[in-house]
């Protein structure tokens, strides 16, 4: 089994993605995981889709709405613990700079900001780690292990804003999950027209049938500004009857729903 995840090594997907069993393979950019779960490349892919602290990745969410046919078959959720990595011969106060994805640099914001340096995005935190192995002036934000693997120290951990800080993965790949008995499904969907109480009344029908929604988020349509795509998760599986039966009534009331996939659902066990 092949796993393609949002990598370097060193990323916190690839800490999430080593919870599977298979073969690690990582892509520089979270399409380019698509599209190798798209093509057949490998058979499964791991990416990153929310954070407690700064919400949804919404790459992640458009790709699943808008670009791939690829199902979610599994979320992993992981606590995030993030480090400030620089150079061994550095010094904190050298620091002018700091590098990682744009998700750690808003998770870690209020520190960034006492600390009074500069920061630049980058692909992911562990390209973030690569980049200034030889520079005493930057640090970067990223895994334990990617301070290890770059040769870097860390000059302060648990860095981040808030306590409790949680980043939820999905698990992609191009077949359905079979239900097991304890799934969640994750659809998108937008209305046919913007009118008082049309979403109230999409969202009726999954309430008429007892059906518990866990997240909903809107999201631009891209189309043009104040026209907005839903992202609604439930629990059940997409074949359970009284799902099915909602599905198929709402298919006349919208302009699209897609399901993005059934899954089991992660939590306390
Ligand atoms: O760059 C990484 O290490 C990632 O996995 C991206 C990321 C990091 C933290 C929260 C969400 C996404």
């Amino acid at each position: 089994m092949k796993i393609g995840y949002f990598g370097p090594a060193g990323t916190f997907t690839e800490e999430a993605a080593s919870q599977r069993e298979g073969e690690l393979v990582p892509y520089s950019t979270i399409p380019e995981v698509f599209e190798a779960v798209h093509s057949g490349e490998v058979d499964q892919g791991v990416v990153p889709i929310e954070n407690s602290i700064e919400g949804s990745v919404g790459v992640t969410l458009d790709l699943l709405a808008h670009q791939y046919l690829l199902k979610i078959k599994g979320e992993i959720i992981l606590p995030i613990s993030h480090n400030l990595l620089i150079n061994p011969d550095a010094e904190l106060e050298d620091i002018e700079v700091v590098y990682s994805h744009y998700q750690p640099l808003s998770q870690c914001r209020l520190f960034l900001e006492k600390m009074g340096v500069r920061t630049q995005a980058t692909r992911s935190t562990a390209a973030a780690a690569g980049m200034i192995k030889d520079n005493k002036w930057a640090g970067a934000i990223g895994t334990r292990r990617a301070a290890q693997l770059y040769g870097l120290k860390i000059a302060a951990e648990d860095i981040q804003d808030h306590e409790n800080n949680m980043t939820r993965f999905v698990v992609i790949e191009q077949e359905d999950h079979a239900p097991t008995g304890k799934d969640k499904t994750s659809v998108v969907l937008c209305l046919s027209q913007d009118r008082p109480g049309g979403l109230y009344q999409i969202l009726g029908e999954f309430a008429g049938e007892d059906i518990n929604l866990t997240k909903i988020e809107s999201r631009p349509s891209k189309e043009k500004l104040g026209s907005y795509i839903f992202f609604v998760d439930m629990e059940g599986h997409h074949k359970d009857l009284k799902i099915m039966k909602v599905i198929n009534r709402v298919r006349s009331k919208v302009g699209y729903i897609k399901i993005l996939g059934s899954y089991p659902q992660e939590g306390d066990d």
